[in-house]
């Protein structure tokens, strides 16, 4: 069994993430500057198949966060748990995306799609198959063989999804990734985002800035207060699915921004 199959084996109706009662401190530099208590008591469950937004002012946490779901670091009290087990470190269950995507520059696109499973020794026809296809669905099928210079911005995030899924995550971390990408390609990146996740319901963890993306892509969203990070208050999106960006134009859309910025305001 790999390790994606024994987390679906033993997912059940629990929660696919818990955050309980998480503290990070991060070290100061010298005794005169002390650190950064960026968590404190911080609680978060996120279901199966839930597409969770955390939406917050700069600081609050929100990488922090990710980056321990991602086993990038560790809390320095509380519990990280994911498919109901104590996050340890970084594995093919989750896979991560960034603002910038991580492509090696040295390889090409179907290159970067094989590359974890090469490192791990599980290259065989079956997932070169699935490279293949996956690079089709994202709209790369003729770019396979191009490197990531040849690429534009949203073929390169396109690429890194790719190279995400082709390890069939269990659970998809996403810290701002549209954030640095021009208007037009951002709105079709959040339709292939919800396509793919109306397609596959893989449970999402969506960093934004942004209260009109964290209302169109979440089922619910979790606003951030900061200093140390907490939650303030998370809400749930009743909007009907499939959701377009034409959605936003709706009278319950922009109630429901409303309400997302005033939780967010309530902060200062
Ligand atoms: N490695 C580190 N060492 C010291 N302090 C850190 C470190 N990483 C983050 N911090 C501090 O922890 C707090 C939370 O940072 P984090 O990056 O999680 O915030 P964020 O909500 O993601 O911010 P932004 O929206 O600006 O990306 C900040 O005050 C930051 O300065």
């Amino acid at each position: 069994m790999t390790i994606t199959q024994q987390a679906r084996a033993g997912a059940g109706n629990r929660p696919a993430v818990e955050i309980i009662g998480v503290r990070k401190q991060f070290a100061g530099r010298s005794r005169r500057a002390p650190g950064r208590l960026a968590l404190d008591g911080f609680d978060l469950t996120v279901a199966p198949g839930e597409f969770l937004c955390l939406l917050g002012p700069s600081g609050c946490g929100k990488s922090t966060l990710l980056n321990m779901l991602a086993g990038f670091s560790h809390p320095d009290g509380g519990e990280v748990l994911v498919d109901k087990r104590p996050v340890t470190g970084p594995g093919p269950d989750r896979g991560v995306l960034f603002q910038t995507p991580m492509l090696f520059p040295w390889l090409s696109v179907l290159d970067n799609v094989l590359y974890g499973p090469r490192a791990r020794h599980e290259l065989d026809g079956d997932t070169r198959r699935r490279a293949v296809e996956l690079l089709e669905t994202v709209g790369l099928g003729d770019a396979r063989d191009a490197y990531p210079h040849e690429l534009s911005g949203g073929m390169r995030h396109r690429a890194a999804f790719a190279r995400v899924l082709v390890n069939r995550p269990r659970l998809l971390l996403m810290d701002e990734p549209f954030g640095a990408l021009d208007a037009i390609t951002r709105v079709a990146m959040q339709r292939f985002l919800l396509d793919l996740w109306q397609r596959d319901r893989i449970t999402i963890v969506f960093v934004t800035h942004d209260v009109e993306e964290a209302a169109l892509l979440g089922d619910r969203v979790c606003v951030m207060s900061g200093s140390p990070g907490r939650t303030r208050a998370v809400i749930d999106v009743d909007l009907p699915r499939p959701r377009t960006i034409a959605d936003t134009e709706t009278l319950e859309f922009v109630r429901l921004k409303r309400h997302i910025r005033e939780a967010l305001e309530g902060e200062h």
